[in-house]
């Protein structure tokens, strides 16, 4: 969901395993050379989605071990949740609505949120998108309270659990 610290926990796991750290948002942002909430505005949420999908599929391509932190709508596309889940290992980082609603209140990058009561749109988002995020998740991270540093510690052992890190499962893309 956004806010659920998917970029906060992405760079935080990057720096404990030494790994690239790689945003979707971010990508897409130096693409277009605008922030995401404007190109919103200008072209709408479908070529949003669009460009979305097709920098997914670059980021998936890694050429070096990384963390992928993405957009909270990326699963909305089932090509997208395919993807991930085939060339990555993709935590999904599960957290209440309140408590995104207490980390977002302040912000205005989100376009999702603009002009609408945060709340409702979270509980919206959250009653479309839970499903979706499960299809997508190899783990549920439950991030109600844990800290980032936590939350990246406990993203850290799961790899170690399950071979990840020492070459028995490769994951050369961390996806959450
Ligand atoms: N575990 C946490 N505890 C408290 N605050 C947090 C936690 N994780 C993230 N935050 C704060 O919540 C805000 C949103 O975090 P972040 O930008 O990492 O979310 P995101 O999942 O990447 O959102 P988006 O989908 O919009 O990109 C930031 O201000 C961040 O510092
Ligand atoms: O939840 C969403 O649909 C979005 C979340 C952000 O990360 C951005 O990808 C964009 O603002 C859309
Ligand atoms: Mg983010």
């Amino acid at each position: 969901m956004p806010g659920s610290g998917k970029s906060s926990v992405a760079r935080q796991l990057g720096r404990s395993l030494g790994w690239a750290v790689v945003d979707t948002d971010h990508a897409i942002e130096s693409r277009i050379g605008m922030p995401i909430r404007d190109f919103f505005s200008l072209h709408g949420e479908p070529a949003f989605r669009d460009l979305e999908t097709e920098v997914l599929a670059h980021c998936l391509q890694p050429t070096e071990p990384t963390v992928l932190a993405t957009g909270g709508g990326i699963v909305l596309r089932d090509v997208n949740r395919d993807a991930l889940r085939a060339r990555s290992k993709v935590f999904y980082l599960r957290t209440s609505v309140e408590e995104l609603v207490r980390r977002l209140r302040h912000d205005t990058s989100r376009p999702l949120l603009q002009g609408v009561d945060p709340r409702q749109k979270l509980h919206e988002l959250y009653a479309q998108r839970d499903p979706l995020y499960r299809k997508a998740a190899h783990y549920v991270v439950e991030a109600h309270r844990p800290s980032v540093m936590g939350m990246a510690h406990w993203i850290q052992m799961q790899l170690e659990l399950g071979g990840h890190l020492n070459g028995q499962g490769a994951a050369p893309t961390l996806s959450a």
